[in-house]
């Protein structure tokens, strides 16, 4: 139904049904009794986001945004300790220009359905959350950080050689202010959930055992406020930044290609990826 004011209403169904739809990358388990979906991210080892996972992930979401008995969604990982390793280096390594395009389309495609969604999005950060797995939470209406001071999060792009882009740059800001996303993205700079919290790039820190009950309790709280009203605001807050992204998209994968596809960011992201590949042996 449309709201008077245009705005597509999702009432939960009362039923005890749950529904679960699965991809390669991504599950999905809908409580239609609820109307919250948790949409989990499970591409071993780390969950990195690669074309296959980015386009999934899109798909899935298109298809909760169109069920009407869905009004929010619940963001983590299958994976152990690890809520995603951010975007896939190999995909932007020792391939065509055409494949760099392709990638960053999804990149973005995935974004705008995440952060332009009118559903309540919730991330339950699970583990690790570096570079573009930064970008997954901070597109999230809420934030919620397992304790455990192993984990990171944040934009460290610099630390590869590479640079975040004004659209990842623009939701830092509006989440931690101009002057801590300076600083962040300039020295590429990985948090523990306790910093995180302090400086606002999660709401929440909690028990590694509570992030997912943590979730639904929020939720429960964001599902109070009329959807139509939590909607417009919404929309309200984000349009800029959707626009933004919208009127420069191929301007912007123009430049991600002419970037990545530079010797010097090759070598910088090989140096890298054999840096993680010691680490790990
Ligand atoms: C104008 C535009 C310019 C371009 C803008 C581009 C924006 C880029 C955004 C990004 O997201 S770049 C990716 C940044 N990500 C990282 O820096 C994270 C790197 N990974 C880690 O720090 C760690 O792996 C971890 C996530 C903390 C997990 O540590 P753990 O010890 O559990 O696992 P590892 O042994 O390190 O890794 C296992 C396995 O996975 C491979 N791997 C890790 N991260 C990535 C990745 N992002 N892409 C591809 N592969 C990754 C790692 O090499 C290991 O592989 P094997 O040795 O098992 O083969």
């Amino acid at each position: 139904t449309l709201s008077p004011y245009g705005v597509h209403q999702k009432h939960g169904q009362i039923s005890n049904q749950r529904r679960q739809f699965s991809n390669t990358y991504i599950s999905v388990e809908m409580d239609d009794a609820t109307g919250v979906a948790v949409m989990k991210m499970k591409r071993p080892p780390v969950n990195s986001l690669n074309l296959e996972l980015l386009t999934e992930f899109a798909i899935s979401l298109e298809k909760l945004e169109i069920d009407r008995g869905c009004r929010g969604v619940i963001l983590t990982s299958a994976i152990p300790k690890i809520f995603s390793a951010g975007l896939d280096i190999t995909e932007m390594c020792g391939k065509n220009a055409d494949h760099y395009g392709e990638f960053w389309r999804a990149l973005q495609e995935m974004w705008l359905k995440l952060y332009g969604s009118n559903m309540v999005t919730i991330a339950a950060i699970n583990g690790s959350s570096p570079a573009g797995g930064c970008l997954l939470a901070v597109s999230c209406d809420y934030r919620i950080m397992a304790d455990n001071k192993k984990y990171t999060i944040g934009l460290n792009e610099t630390q590869l050689g590479i640079v975040a882009p004004f659209w990842f740059k623009d939701i830092m800001t509006d989440t931690i202010g101009h002057r801590a996303t300076e600083r962040s993205l300039e020295l590429g700079m990985l948090y523990s959930p306790t910093d995180a919290l302090k400086i606002g790039l999660v709401d929440e820190v909690v028990a590694e055992d509570k992030v997912l009950s943590t979730a639904s309790a929020v939720m429960a709280q964001w599902f109070a406020v009329p959807d139509h009203a939590r909607q417009l605001t919404k929309s309200m807050m984000r349009k800029p930044n959707l626009d933004r992204l919208v009127t420069h998209r191929e301007a912007d994968i123009k430049n991600f290609v002419s970037f990545i596809s530079r010797d010097s960011i090759q070598k910088s992201l090989q140096i890298y990826m054999e840096m993680l590949k010691k680490k790990g042996s």
